[in-house]
């Protein structure tokens, strides 16, 4: 085996790099001008005994030296524009000449292979041994059954040069064949380190080092408790790398999702309110909502079952010429009955079925008012008699009511509480329809009706006692009564008949100016009883009704006695428009979106 001297060229320009010279150019007497520059020699290596194929395209050939062997060495940092066949990658611990790729090492004088050039880059020191050994292996186990190793051919889009040489690209591939050349067996004493690489610090060559140390790419942040989890811990978030100048991390968060709410206002946890609520807000724009409560699609049994009775079937007879059946005449109207649609002799001709197929008033909206809270509102005319809307909620009893006024709904303004039968309430607090935001009015322009379903439990609903305009509020008469000895509330009603009192009955006028200086607006709880138009007492007719449930029409006596509806409300629910806290608080002052008719659909689902 001879000897062979391989040459370490320099080229002082850029745009010589690109031409690498081949066996041919650099056999040609007239040589052009940048393999010319390989006869610029400044280092000559001897290096070892790996066979090679083909001849290396050095200057040494034309000198007539025969070429068996190579063995690198790079002994200067001014070997920036070393031929892409003597190349060796300047990590110390990977020394490998066949890789897809060439990088620029950090100082951009001498070469690395793509995966330390990349990993150089990204962490700041050499790849370690064992990680160049692992992948080396890798690539031996993929090319077992060949001679030689092949460098994979990339197939990654390369990046493309931005000048016509290609200088400034620290990122060169490996011509394909040059890539077939040679197998080389490396050793650390083959190496001698170029200077740019023995002036890098200790621990960026020494992997023991690297070992001991606590690498920082194998530190992971866990999200435990979820994706929006860092939006309260980005503290601890490490910064980001940036090419130049590091910049601060920002502290500032993407506006929250709204389900995100719920979570922190359960969890009282502080949070920073948008910029344009804040300062809706604080110009006083902002617009307020109800407290949140839950819609429901029917009445919701707490402490017993819900009834399963026998309907109880009238006696009309179906339309024959199309019209509507169970009209005024119809016992179970009369009664405060509604008809089963399964028992009915009208069947779908029976308009005694109002509750159960939702014919109600749907264009209402929750207006603000300016002393009584929220109010209820029709967009539309209502005529007559029509069912507005029905008093839905949880019916619980009375001694449960009371237990809630001191405990769930302690620092509430307004109630909720309709007197349902037999002792129980009608709980609107918490779940309910928007008929809970109907206000009192002494001179009301609706009334409550207590009608009675086909399995025995009761529809509560508030019914229109004259005709209405649109855009008119809604109004029933409370017939306050005291609950618990509770205070009694200031009406404000504003009509001439006002009674001063919610809790007055009818005919009892108060001075409102006296009062108003007893009377707290501290959270009250009362029993009221709604009066029907005619002044009836709701809790006599709605006793009467029960006692007329074995009737399957007239009364003994003959007479048609309405069962009017006599309820207990106590004004004990959340005004959100109180605090300010709530009020500045959009994601508390969500409300459920869920219309009631969806609801509706969902339940006949
Ligand atoms: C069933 S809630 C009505 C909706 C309530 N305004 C709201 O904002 O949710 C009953 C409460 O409304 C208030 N309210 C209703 N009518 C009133 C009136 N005429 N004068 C003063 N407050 C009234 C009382 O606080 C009462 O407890």
């Amino acid at each position: 085996m001879g000897k062979v001297k391989v040459l370490r060229t320099q080229y002082n320009t850029r745009s010589a790099r690109r031409t690498i010279p081949t066996p041919e150019s650099s056999s040609q007497p007239d040589t052009p001008e940048g393999a010319s520059q390989i006869i610029n020699v400044t280092q000559r290596t001897v290096v070892s005994d790996s066979t090679i194929s083909t001849p290396e395209p050095s200057a040494q050939e034309s000198t007539g030296e025969t070429v068996q062997s190579v063995r690198v060495v790079i002994t200067t940092a001014t070997a920036t524009s070393t031929a892409i066949s003597d190349r060796i990658c300047g990590n110390p611990n990977c020394q490998t000449r066949e890789p897809s790729a060439w990088r620029r090492d950090l100082a951009g004088t001498g070469w690395l292979c793509n995966a330390c050039g990349l990993f150089v880059r990204a962490r700041g020191f050499h790849r370690p041994k064992d990680v160049c050994l692992a992948s080396a292996a890798k690539l031996q186990a993929m090319y077992s059954n060949s001679q030689s190793i092949k460098p994979q051919k990339s197939t990654k889009r390369r990046r493309p040069r931005n000048n016509s040489d290609g200088s400034d690209n620290d990122y060169e591939t490996q011509p394909s064949t040059i890539a077939q050349t040679t197998e080389l067996s490396r050793t650390d004493e083959d190496v001698v380190m170029s200077e740019a690489s023995t002036s890098e610090p200790e621990s960026m060559n020494d992997p023991s080092n690297i070992k001991n140390e606590k690498r920082p790419w194998e530190k992971k942040i866990y999200l435990n408790c979820g994706l929006y989890s860092v939006d309260l811990k980005h503290e601890d978030l490490p910064k980001r790398r940036n090419k130049g100048k590091q910049k601060e991390r920002s502290t500032e968060m993407l506006p929250l999702p709204i389900q995100y709410g719920t979570f922190l206002i359960t969890e009282e946890r502080n949070f920073r309110l948008p910029w344009d609520i804040m300062t809706a807000h604080k110009q006083g724009i902002l617009k307020r909502r109800p407290a949140l409560y839950k819609k429901i699609p029917c009445n919701i049994f707490i402490e017993r079952r819900r009834k399963h009775e026998k309907p109880v079937v009238c006696q009309c007879i179906p339309p024959s010429d199309g019209g509507i059946g169970c009209t005024e005449e119809c016992y179970n109207r009369v009664m405060f009955y509604e008809c089963s649609p399964k028992d009915c002799p009208c069947k779908d001709k029976c308009s005694n079925q109002r509750f159960q197929k939702k014919e109600r008033v749907k264009e209402l909206e929750v207006i603000e008012t300016p002393n009584k809270g929220f109010g209820l509102r029709t967009k539309v005319p209502v005529r007559k008699g029509q069912l507005i809307i029905e008093y839905r909620g949880e019916v619980i009893s009375h001694e449960t009511a009371m237990q809630r006024m001191e405990t769930l709904y302690k620092n509430r303004r307004h109630s909720y509480f309709l007197d349902y039968e037999k002792g129980e309430v009608l709980d609107g607090g918490s779940r309910g329809t928007e008929a809970r935001f109907i206000n009192h009015s002494c001179a009301p322009n609706c009334h409550i009706e207590k009608w009675r379903a086909p399995q025995g439990e009761l529809f509560v609903g508030v019914f229109a006692s004259r005709n209405i305009a649109a855009r008119t509020e809604l109004t029933y008469d409370y017939n306050f009564s005291k609950f618990g000895g509770a205070e009694e509330q200031l009406c404000y009603c504003g009509t001439s008949t006002c009674r001063g009192l919610m809790g007055s009955k009818r005919g009892q006028k108060e001075s409102i100016k006296p009062l108003k200086k007893k009377v707290k607006e501290a959270p009250i709880a009362a029993i009221y009883s709604p009066l029907s138009p005619k002044g009836q007492s709701a809790e006599t007719s709605a006793q009467e009704s029960s006692k007329e449930e074995s009737f399957a029409g007239l009364l003994s006596d003959g007479s048609l006695s309405p069962v009017d509806s006599s309820l207990a409300a106590t004004p004990t629910g959340s005004s959100p428009s109180i605090s300010p806290s709530t009020v500045s608080n959009p994601l508390l002052l969500v409300v459920d979106m869920l219309e009631e008719d969806m609801l509706d659909d969902l339940m006949e689902l």
